[in-house]
């Protein structure tokens, strides 16, 4: 099958989409609906939880992706309206059908189905194709029925009927066949009955479902009876019929996400229809049903009066940028937990991003007894916080809107040990104000509090008190918060206790140097204010109206409290997002978890970094102990030639011996003896033989031996000794590891003690008995070869005996046997030296074996010793080098979330820029 592509520029339909509208989803939908459903996160959750156990990535454990469970699950916003289409009308040369299919899914429309009984798969598959080029993102692409083309087409889901395949089977088809889905493949089910869509919904785990059509007024009030036990989607199948503003009014209210319908049927519906059907709903009394979509009620789909000039108004783009901040600060969450699992400070970053949307933050920092409960109560205009001169705020407070009309203020306390107290201030409608301890390092506790809570605001008012201008305490807190890049704003307060003006211009020019020098910039930001004397004229305002703004502006002792409503107008413009500040504002409120991400990410780095040094120190040492080998071996080979040489330099000794011997009794006045003892047979042994079998050779094999033993002794216990050394530095550097390494002492030990020491085998082969009767045959050999031709008879033993038995010149006393006898005696000498010569070439034969043999134990103890290190470091050369990938990885991680951090910061800064 031939894969659709959906960015084909040959694709027939690219020609028709106006280029602007090809966004991606993220960015497209949060300007259209309300109410995000995570799907299946409402219904029992167990198929999501099947699908996560089964699609759980194995060993090793490597993140799909960043979305926690290894898929993102996909979002529906709804209401919306379901588009059902019939590969005709794609497949169609219609432009204007096509267009209308354009417009439907780049405003109203966020599933686009895909149905038919007829059409063949081919025709089907083709359609899939056509429609995912034209609709791109836009909208969800379903397919009914058909998982396989569904799947082919890369579609977004699948939509089964009643008699369809069952859901989980769908949805395994639909991942099996893409291996690289990111988001979980939607699997929607159509039902006729409220059975039938409780069992869908809750056993089956279907991510929405369509209700059958027929009578409307009876599937509006099933549709509601579901409410309470169907908590995804239901979308009313309207296809046939011709759907008013009241049938459709009245299925949104009832609690329908919305209704399928036709190209014709919505080619008829208009704009303003929808406009008004889908306005209205947000806007109307439903009883609580919709409320939580009543809340977003400015987030609905945008009016033409919220476009300016073919931008989105403001909120709108600020909505958006927290949808794409929130998937990068969740980013940024996974990648911190995992570059450093220790560091608890991300909880920060948690806060932060679950708070994204929540209102504005202003936390009032300052000494204890600055007067921060009394400038609260100043901006709320009551009494509400308790105020005094020792130390009485000990929580962190959060003072939220309710719209309860109280007489005392109502304060919960959180498990996490804040208070949070609901006021009917105005003020706290937009903004959540948090008192906070004194930052005075004698209330250690209290201050640790609020510096823990710092990074959370979105400013800071700090509070100075006019009595103590600026001390040591503030100025080293001053410097904590701007490590978590934290904009204030400064108020003096307490200014009526100074006498004059000149008094608090002074005071006033020493806290802003001080403060522009700290913060290295020039925009300090600091009204003197007397939060007391506002608040009285406050209080007094609220049982004297009118009076205030006369008495204020005519009485010198009221500055204080002018200057404090300059300050409550400064802050009250934050809540404007039209003017500069309430820009600022947006600014700060999006920049707070940023700023906590940049904290954390710069403080993961560094982490990361030194983490990765110490993995290639370990890297590094492993293949040091490794290397270790070649230098032991090296020693081991100096060590060893004092070895051979004993043994050459004995075998030498021996082999000299053995020639003196042969010279001084191989004489020809020894030949009686000598050949008595050849012709008498090899039952009995010469004279010479046994000496030299039993002086010379006999203990010199023995010597040899002992000196192989030794050698053999002193590899072994060198290598072993060695061997244990690498192990005790294995273990003593990565205890951590040793369990590991202690499963492969059976292994390495075996290892260690394989050496089979050849030199010694040789020597045991060299038998001297052998030798012995070798070196006789040889005599023999020689003796028969001298003499054989003379024939024993012609030359008696007596004759022998008595002519030979002195030492005198041999050849003469031959010489009176015969001249053959002369002859063959005289050959004596040579086959003599032949006899020594061969004893010569045994003992060099020998000595040369046995080296060989030594020199080979020696590479075999040190290849031995190579593969015990080798395969005793493997563990920890193993772990260290995961451990450097996987810090590559990290830091890899950590430095796109970065990039993104920054993207997103000049998003931030752009905000007001169209
Ligand atoms: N003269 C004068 N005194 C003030 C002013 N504002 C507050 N005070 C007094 O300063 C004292 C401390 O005020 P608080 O508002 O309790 O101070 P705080 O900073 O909240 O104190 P802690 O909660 O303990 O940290 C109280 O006696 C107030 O009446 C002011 O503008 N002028």
């Amino acid at each position: 099958m031939v894969p659709c592509s959906v960015t084909s520029p040959s694709s027939p339909f690219t020609a028709i989409i106006p280029r602007h509208t090809f966004f991606s989803r993220s960015s497209s939908l949060p300007l259209r609906r309300a109410r995000a459903f995570p799907i299946n996160s409402l219904s029992n959750g167990s198929s999501s939880q099947f699908n996560q156990q089964l699609f759980r990535p194995r060993d090793p454990p490597q993140p799909r992706t960043l979305f926690p469970g290894g898929y993102k699950r996909p979002e529906l916003k709804v209401p919306t309206l379901v588009l059902q289409l019939d590969p005709a009308e794609v497949l169609s040369a219609d432009t204007d059908a096509l267009a209308l299919i354009d417009r439907a899914v780049s405003k109203w429309v966020g599933i686009v189905v895909l149905a038919s009984n007829e059409a063949s798969g081919g025709k089907l598959y083709e359609a899939a194709c056509s429609l995912k080029s034209l609709i791109q993102d836009r909208a969800y692409l379903l397919v009914a029925e058909r998982v396989d083309i569904a799947a082919a087409t890369a579609a977004s889901g699948v939509l089964l009927s009643d008699q369809g395949l069952p859901t989980v089977v769908a949805r395994n088809t639909m991942l099996d066949s893409k291996s690289e889905l990111v988001v979980l493949p939607l699997v929607a089910r159509i039902v006729q009955t409220v059975d039938a869509a409780v069992n869908a919904s809750k056993s089956e785990g279907a991510d929405f479902l369509i209700y059958g059509g027929g009578d409307l007024n009876r599937v509006g009030q099933e549709v509601g009876s579901l409410y309470e036990s169907v908590k995804i989607p239901i979308f009313v199948s309207c296809v046939k019929n011709n759907m008013s503003y009241a049938d459709a009014s009245g299925l949104l209210a009832s609690g329908a996400s919305g209704f399928v319908t036709s190209l014709a049927n919505f080619g008829l519906f208009g704009d303003e229809f929808l406009h008004k059907l889908f306005g209205t709903v947000y806007a109307s009394d439903d009883g609580g049903r919709m409320s939580e979509n009543k809340l977003n009620v400015d987030n609905g789909f945008q009016s033409e009066t919220e476009v300016v000039a073919g931008f989105v108004k403001l909120e709108d783009r600020e909505k958006l940028l927290i949808e794409t901040e929130r998937l990068v600060l969740n980013e940024a969450i996974e990648v911190i937990k995992r570059a450093a699992p220790l560091m608890e400070e991300v909880s920060l970053l948690n806060d932060a991003v679950s708070q994204i949307d929540e209102p504005f933050l202003l936390v009032i920092v300052g000494e204890f007894n600055s007067g921060k409960s009394t400038v609260i109560n100043a901006l709320l205009g009551e009494r509400y916080l308790k105020e005094g001169v020792v130390p009485t705020t000990n929580e962190i407070t959060f003072l939220r809107y309710t719209d309860l009309d109280i007489e005392q203020q109502q304060c919960e306390r959180h498990p996490d040990g804040q208070y949070i107290c609901y006021i009917p201030a105005p003020i706290l409608k937009e903004m959540t104000i948090v008192d906070t301890p004194g930052t005075n390092v004698i209330l250690q506790r209290q201050q640790r509090l609020t510096e823990e809570f710092v990074p959370r605001a979105d400013l800071l008012l700090f509070v100075i008190s006019a009595d103590r201008p600026l001390t040591g305490s503030e100025i080293a807190f001053l410097r904590y918060s701007q490590q978590w890049k934290k904009k204030a704003v400064f108020v003096l307060n307490k200014a009526d206790i100074y006498q004059n003006n000149h008094e608090l211009e002074e005071a006033m020019s020493f806290i802003k140097d001080n403060i522009q020098r700290l913060l290295n910039t020039e925009d300090v930001i600091l009204y003197p204010v007397s939060a007391r004397s506002a608040l009285e004229a406050k209080l007094m305002a609220t049982t004297n109206v009118g009076r205030l703004n006369e008495e204020l502006s005519t009485s010198d002792s009221h500055y204080g409290a002018i200057s404090f409503f300059e300050l409550e107008n400064f802050l009250y413009s934050f809540l404007d997002g039209s003017t500069i500040p309430g820009m600022d504002r947006m600014r700060l409120k999006l920049e707070t978890p940023v700023a906590i991400a940049d904290r954390l990410i710069s403080a993961c780095e560094t982490l990361v970094t030194q983490d990765y040094r110490y993995a290639k120190q370990d890297l590094a040492a492993v293949e040091d102990i490794v290397n270790n080998v070649n230098d032991f071996a090296l020693n081991m080979v100096t060590e060893s030639l004092s070895w051979r040489r004993q043994t050459l330099s004995l075998i030498e000794t021996t082999k000299s011996r053995v020639i003196e011997l042969v010279e001084a009794n191989l004489q020809l006045s020894n030949f009686d003896i000598i050949a008595s003892y050849a012709f008498k047979g090899e039952k009995n042994v010469m004279p010479t033989t046994s000496r030299i079998q039993n002086d010379i050779i006999g203990p010199a094999v023995s010597a040899v031996q002992k000196i192989l033993e030794e050698y053999g002794n002193w590899l072994y216990s060198k290598y072993t000794q060695q061997g244990r050394l690498y192990k005790e530095s294995f273990e003593k550097r990565w205890p951590s590891l040793s369990h590991e390494s202690s499963q492969i002492n059976f292994e390495t030990d075996q290892l260690l003690k394989k050496v089979d020491q050849a030199g010694s085998q040789v020597i045991d082969n060299f038998s001297s008995n052998a030798v012995s009767k070798s070196f006789e045959q040889e005599v023999r050999e020689m003796i028969l070869g001298t003499f054989g031709q003379l024939g024993v008879a012609g030359l008696s033993a007596s004759l022998l005996t008595s002519v030979l038995q002195t030492t005198l010149d041999d050849l003469l006393a031959l010489g009176i046997c015969s001249a053959g006898g002369y002859l063959a005696i005289s050959t004596f000498p040579a086959r003599r030296q032949k006899v020594i010569d061969k004893v010569k070439r045994k003992a060099d034969t020998l000595a040369y074996e046995l080296e060989e043999a030594m020199k080979k134990d020696l590479t075999e103890a040190i290849e031995n010793l190579d593969t015990f290190v080798k395969v005793l470091s493997k563990p920890y050369q193993d772990e260290a080098q995961n451990r450097l990938n996987r810090l590559v990885e990290i830091q890899e991680e950590l430095s796109n979330v970065e990039k993104k951090l920054r993207t997103l910061q000049i998003d931030i800064q752009n905000l007001n820029v169209s």
